[in-house]
């Protein structure tokens, strides 16, 4: 009798939105035993929470304490620090930590990694520079030599951990992977719509980031809802103008799923990148002390994200084409005033 192969899941990535998943995750592959393993291993970038390691407190407690506080954490999800080990034999990888540690990771995992692994990336950010720009997925792809499709969407990881009804987009070239990921995350609070897009999702999600510090600097300057909608709008064209300029194949109708507009209505209302770019205004601190501030630890990805397109921009003096996302970028890393966000763009 030939025995099917059940999958093995391992998260990389714990923070707010890789806790998140992680419950969603932990409970799907309970409702699909003959094709996941029970035991996902989540691995922790190893800290001390109040002088214990932050491992040992979720695998006792089934709790992230300092990421995703108050939420319970399904019993089968294992923390795990070792990278390595928390990889090993495992043949699905869901990458969701702060863009800026990616490379580090595929570093380490290079070579390690074997080749019928399958792939998801839930990170919004890009690996861009002067020199060129690829997509994290991408990045993943090469480096590991598998298949990476995307998940993104409006998904503030705090409400989707309280399971309130919210949808997402996963991007899959493959019908077939974006059938079996659509197994493993769709749950009837995280509705997830399959798109062959992959490049438009992943697109979305990075590049709203940089919209949604537009809007917290509408936000900081008191200029009200209609101005916040007009910034927004930019963005959104911006964003598609972006894809469609250094990508092949982004589609128009990706920017209506809800890794584009709902993405972009969520994040410019309840985001991260919103709350500490309205602080900037009104604090008038530097952005990475109100980062460490504000948030306990998470990371922002707008900011960086808005100086790497901003370098690359440059590097092809491409910059006047994108005045939104060029505004921010001088608004924060060059003193340029904070009312520029409506008078450049
Ligand atoms: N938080 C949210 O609401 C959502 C976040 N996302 C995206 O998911 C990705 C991951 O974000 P979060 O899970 O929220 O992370 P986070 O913003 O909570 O960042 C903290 C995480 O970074 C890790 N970390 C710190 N230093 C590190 C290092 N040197 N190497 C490796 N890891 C390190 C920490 O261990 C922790 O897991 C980001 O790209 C974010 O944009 C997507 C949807 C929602
Ligand atoms: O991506 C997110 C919501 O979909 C979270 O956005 P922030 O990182 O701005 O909190």
């Amino acid at each position: 009798m030939v025995t099917k192969t059940v999958e093995r899941i391992t998260i990389i990535g714990s923070g707010n939105w890789g806790s998140a998943i992680a419950k969603i995750i932990g409970n799907n592959v309970l409702d699909h035993p003959d094709t996941f393993e029970r035991t996902v291993r989540m691995w922790v970038f190893q800290e001390q929470y109040n002088g214990e390691n932050l491992t040992d407190i979720i695998n006792r407690e089934h709790e992230n304490v300092k990421y995703l506080p108050g939420i319970k954490l399904p019993e089968n999800v294992y923390a795990e620090p070792d990278l390595l080990k928390a990889c090993e034999n495992s043949n699905i990888l869901v990458f969701v930590l702060p863009h800026q540690f990616i490379q580090g990771v595929c570093q380490k995992l290079h070579g390690v990694v074997s080749s019928n692994c399958k792939a998801i990336s839930l990170i919004k950010g890009l690996d861009i520079s002067e020199q060129g720009i690829s997509l994290i997925s991408e990045d993943i792809s090469q480096q590991l030599g598998i298949n990476c499709a995307v998940l993104s969407g409006a998904n503030i990881a705090n409400e989707v951990a309280q399971e309130k009804f919210c949808e997402t987009t996963i991007g899959a070239t493959s019908p077939a992977d974006g059938e079996f990921f659509y197994k493993m995350f769709h749950t009837p609070y995280f509705r997830v719509n399959v798109v062959q897009d992959k490049v438009g999702v992943e697109l979305c999600g990075a590049l709203k980031n940089v919209v949604a510090v537009a809007a917290g600097l509408v936000d900081g300057l008191a200029l009200g809802d209609n101005t916040k909608a007009a910034i927004i709008r930019r963005g959104l064209l911006e964003m598609r103008k972006f894809g469609q300029t250094f990508f092949k194949g982004v589609q128009n109708e990706t920017f209506f799923e809800s890794c584009g507009v709902a993405d972009l209505i969520t994040t410019c209302s309840g985001g991260r990148n919103r709350k500490v770019a309205a602080a900037f205004v009104t604090s008038g601190k530097p952005i990475d002390q109100l980062e460490a501030e504000l948030l306990n630890g998470q990371k922002l990805q707008g900011t960086s994200t808005a100086q790497e397109v901003n370098e690359f921009l440059t590097a092809r003096n491409m910059t006047q084409g994108f005045p939104l996302f060029t505004t921010v970028y001088r608004i924060i890393y060059e003193g340029e005033p904070c009312t520029k966000i409506v008078q450049d763009v």
